[in-house]
């Protein structure tokens, strides 16, 4: 029998961790995994864009640790959306990074394999100190909420990639990619996915467990936590049809073929110079589609 002391989360040097954006895919896992530990926010609890609203509820919970999952993650319509884009994805994340310096508690911010792109030749992962170079507005906005960040000492960036989880709620179509490639694959619609553009998508839960390994070891700065090795959409929506028992008429096709508004990275493969355990992205891969055909 495991002895609940034994529990990473209990462990945890934290006791009242604020989690904004907790309706999400990464809040909705932290406030499960967290339990009694988690002060979860969302929009409907105060807007983050409200500097004074979101200060007077951060001193009011008086959080040990804030970890700011809440962004703009619409990519394509943030293309048309800036000024929305950047007051979340920017500016409430330098507002946070103050009222943080005033409770003197950590910041966590989550970021994006997307502050990288602009390099199209590149053909071998990002450390954590290579320099961003992101291209369209949610990408340039999340680089913002980085530097806003660390305008507070005590901050922790964490960049990941290409999240997927099974939601409480069920798969919302549109959720994330994988949500969309099943519910495609299961009205046998006939797929086109791209096939040249290289990253690493993370299951929501090992993400979820990442964090709590960087928690326990009190770290700062800036790290790389997406799953471990690399892949396309393509071979990402092959692998997930495969552990899902779907036969699915699937092409892959070149960026070219698949037009959207905002420019996606032809590589943002994130490797780590920092000890990190990461679970292999088909594992992930494999687990969502478990948890999705036994719901
Ligand atoms: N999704 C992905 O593939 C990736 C995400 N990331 C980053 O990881 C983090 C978590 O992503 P994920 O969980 O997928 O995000 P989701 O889009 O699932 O959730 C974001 C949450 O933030 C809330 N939110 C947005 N704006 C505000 C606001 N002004 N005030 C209060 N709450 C707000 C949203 O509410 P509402 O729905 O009402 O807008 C939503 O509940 C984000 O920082 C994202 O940039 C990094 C790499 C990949
Ligand atoms: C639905 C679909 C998408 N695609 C392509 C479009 C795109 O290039 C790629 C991935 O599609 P998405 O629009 O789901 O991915 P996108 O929303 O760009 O995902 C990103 O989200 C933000 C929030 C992040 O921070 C990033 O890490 C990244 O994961 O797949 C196809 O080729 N065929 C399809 O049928």
């Amino acid at each position: 029998m495991t002895n609940p002391s034994d529990s990473p989360i209990d462990s945890l040097p934290y006791q009242r961790i604020l989690v904004t954006g907790v309706k999400g895919q990464l809040g909705t896992d932290l406030s499960l995994t967290l339990g009694e530990k988690c002060l979860g926010f969302d929009r409907d609890d105060f807007d983050l864009t409200e500097p004074s609203e979101t200060r007077e509820h951060l001193l009011r919970a008086a959080p040990d640790l804030v970890i700011n999952t809440a962004a703009y993650t619409a990519v394509d319509k943030a293309e048309e959306n800036e000024s929305d884009c950047f007051a979340v994805n920017a500016d409430a994340v330098a507002n946070l990074a103050e009222v943080c310096e005033e409770l003197a508690c950590p910041l966590v911010q989550i970021s994006t394999d997307y502050v990288f792109g602009g390099d199209k030749q590149r053909k071998t992962p990002y450390l954590e100190d290579d320099t961003p170079d992101p291209q369209g507005v949610y990408a340039k906005s999340k680089l913002a909420g980085e530097q806003a960040a660390s305008t507070w000492r005590e901050h922790l960036i964490v960049r990941t990639c290409g999240l997927y989880s099974v939601h409480p709620d069920g798969p919302i179509r549109g959720r994330n990619f994988c949500d969309t490639m099943l519910s495609l694959g299961r009205n046998n619609t006939p797929l086109r996915v791209v096939d040249d553009q290289w990253c690493t998508p993370t299951f929501v839960p090992h993400l979820s467990q990442m964090i709590f390994q960087l928690l326990a070891r009190n770290e700062r700065g800036v790290f790389h936590a997406t799953a471990d090795g690399q892949t396309t959409w393509f071979q990402l929506a092959k692998e997930l049809f495969s552990a899902a028992g779907l036969d699915v008429e699937l092409t892959p096709i070149p960026t070219s073929e698949y037009p959207t508004p905002a420019e996606r990275p032809q590589y943002s493969v994130l490797a780590s110079s920092k000890p990190l355990e990461r679970p292999d992205w088909r594992l992930g891969c494999r687990e969502y589609a478990a948890l999705q055909s036994a719901s």
